[in-house]
């Protein structure tokens, strides 16, 4: 069934088609703009294509139904990428985790009259993130207009910014698309409001413009926005020290008994009313928390990870304590090269957990919140086969490892790690299911790694250290591995420089934490695989992972490290596929 409000969107985006269709739509959307000379050329440039808008059946068939009875005929079904992306970035939620649909659909009376539905079931966006259907009804993020351009794309992009006030938002090029006239180029904007109409633009043409889309790219980061950019950026750390300190009061705990006014709040957790509503107005304002009526709030699905029973909690406590300490330093990092952590704290991160277990323990569960996120899809994309013995190298407590026992019940696992780390992992799996497959060894992996496994992981282990360093670890994974075994490398990945496409992925943020704290660094998929050689391996594919991780797939080569040949036990010759 089609909600309601979803069928008033669907009749406002015919509506707006119908109202724009014709050689002048862009003139009429220019508002104060329209007399400009180089408007009007472009509108003869470019032809209107279709109002966009996403809406949430209850099926995809019910959105094709509505659109029939309104005059419309439908193309077959697309699944997005661009808009799933989008929302699973903005609720912080894996893209798995949506279904979103493309419809395309022309009137039956005018078929210049277009409508692109981006449809997603309501019970996957309710089960995936809980308030998401109520608030992109509300903002209307993903409503917009689009034209298909003739005429030349950068004079077209030009006008757009100096001429229509509209400000780059991003774009892209889509080679499955038109691919008989080379694929197709997608330029973004975002327009001055008009009343009644969406306020993103997209600009399409046939090709692939890289340069063109380069410069728009670029000058997103330089259009008019620029200050009120720049001021947001300063104003970052604000947004980190709100979020850290709504876990230490325990806001959003009190917030998952249900919707409290901000003086329940205050009261429930002994702080200032005055300042808690202030609070309460900012986390609002960073997605963390929305205003129901009777002045009362509630948690987002953002809201909801920062509650004591989610690692996301321990995370925020381990970024807001001695990593935001540590980050005073990070000029140091900078001028040196050398972690700001060892410039506050005079030790090594990983040192100065083993001294401290309840920080300790509070890393490795914050370790937790990614993991979980990647460990499922990793079950799923390797099913480990039968009798394997998978090696969990600096595997913390243990998350990874317990759900491949779970999943994977013919498989035995060791989770290999410092002595403080594996002593608390293993009480934490006495009770489980899979106890009897599961042991736990300490040790040092650079110096030797336990040596009868058939999948060896390494989960966000080597971007915690220099190239050197990762070597070291590598050849001690070589050695102990035989000829048969596999090595699985989890990592995000910086783009290799030759795509030129911008980097919008969360590597190049973490490769600064890398530097601040663990003296780490991120890496291209090439980096990996020159570092893999080196220690004997050889780097046979990689695949995508939630939340921007990866997992690359390497192989013993059949020279060892640095050459020599390989003297690990032989493996019974498992292959995790
Ligand atoms: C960033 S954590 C990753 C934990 C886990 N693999 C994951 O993905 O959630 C890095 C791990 O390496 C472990 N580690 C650091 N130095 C080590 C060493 N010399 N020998 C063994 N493990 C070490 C740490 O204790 C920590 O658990």
């Amino acid at each position: 069934m089609l909600e309601s409000q979803d069928q008033q969107r669907l009749k406002i985006a015919i509506g707006q088609a119908q109202q724009l269709v014709g050689r002048d739509s862009l003139v009429h959307v220019a508002g104060e703009f329209a007399n400009e000379e180089d408007v009007h050329e472009l509108a003869s440039e470019a032809a209107f294509n279709h109002v966009a808008t996403l809406v949430f059946p209850d099926s995809v068939d019910d959105v094709r139904s509505f659109l029939a009875e309104s005059g419309f005929d439908t193309s077959a079904t697309v699944a997005s990428t661009v808009v799933r992306n989008r929302l699973a970035r903005r609720y912080g939620v894996p893209e798995e985790s949506l279904e979103v649909s493309i419809i395309l659909a022309s009137s039956r009376s005018d078929a210049q009259v277009g409508v692109e539905v981006f449809a997603v079931p309501r019970s996957c966006a309710e089960r995936a993130a809980p308030g998401m259907v109520a608030d992109e009804r509300a903002h209307d993020w993903e409503s917009h207009l689009a034209w298909v351009l003739t005429g030349d794309p950068e004079r077209a992009r030009r006008i757009c910014t100096e001429k229509m006030a509209m400000v780059p938002d991003g774009g892209g090029y889509n080679p499955h698309q038109d691919v008989e006239s080379g694929g197709r180029s997608v330029l973004y904007f975002r327009a001055p409001v008009r009343e009644g109409l969406p306020a993103r633009f997209e600009l399409t043409c046939a090709g692939h413009y890289p340069d063109v889309l380069a410069a728009h790219i670029r000058s997103g980061a330089e259009a008019p926005g620029a200050p009120t950019k720049l001021l947001s950026i300063l104003a970052g750390h604000w947004a980190a020290r709100a979020v850290h300190v709504a876990v230490e009061i325990g806001l959003c705990d009190v917030l998952g008994q249900g919707p409290l006014t901000a003086g329940d709040v205050a009261q429930q957790t002994d702080c200032d009313p005055a300042a808690v509503d202030r609070l309460l107005r900012y986390l609002t304002h960073l997605g963390v928390v929305r205003r129901l009526g009777e002045n009362k709030y509630s948690n987002t699905p953002l809201g909801a990870l920062l509650r004591a029973d989610s690692p996301f909690s321990d995370l925020t406590r381990m970024y807001g304590g001695e990593f935001y300490d540590a980050w005073r330093e990070f000029a140091s990092a900078v001028r040196t090269g050398h972690t700001a952590f060892s410039h506050k704290y005079g030790v090594e991160h990983f040192d100065y957990f083993a001294e401290r277990p309840t920080t300790a323990r509070t890393f490795d569960r914050s370790m937790q919140a990614v993991t979980n996120l990647v460990a499922d899809e990793l079950s799923r994309t390797f099913p480990f086969p039968a009798g394997a013995m998978v090696v969990d190298i600096g595997g913390g407590n243990g998350t990874l490892l317990r759900a491949i026992l779970r999943e994977n019940p013919e498989v035995s696992g060791i989770l290999f790690d410092r002595e403080h780390v594996s002593c608390n992992a293993v009480a934490e799996h006495e009770d489980a299911s899979y106890r009897s497959r599961f042991s736990s060894v300490a040790g040092d992996f650079f110096a030797e790694v336990p040596g009868s496994g058939d999948i060896y992981l390494l989960s966000r282990v080597l971007h915690d250290w220099n190239d050197e360093d990762c070597v070291r670890i590598l050849a001690a994974c070589r050695r102990a591995c035989g000829a048969g075994a596999e090595l699985l490398v989890l990592e995000r990945l910086l783009p290799d420089a030759e795509t030129g496409a911008p980097d919008i992925s969360l590597t190049a943020p973490w490769d600064m934490q890398m530097l601040a704290i663990t003296g780490g660094r991120e890496r291209t998929r090439s980096e990996y695989g020159t570092l893999l050689t080196k220690a004997g391996f050889r780097l046979d594919e990689v695949r995508p992972l939630p939340v921007d991780m990866n997992v690359l797939v390497a192989v013993p080569a059949a020279a060892g490290p640095d050459g020599q040949p390989g003297s690990g036990v032989p493996s019974p010759g498992f292959r995790a596929r």
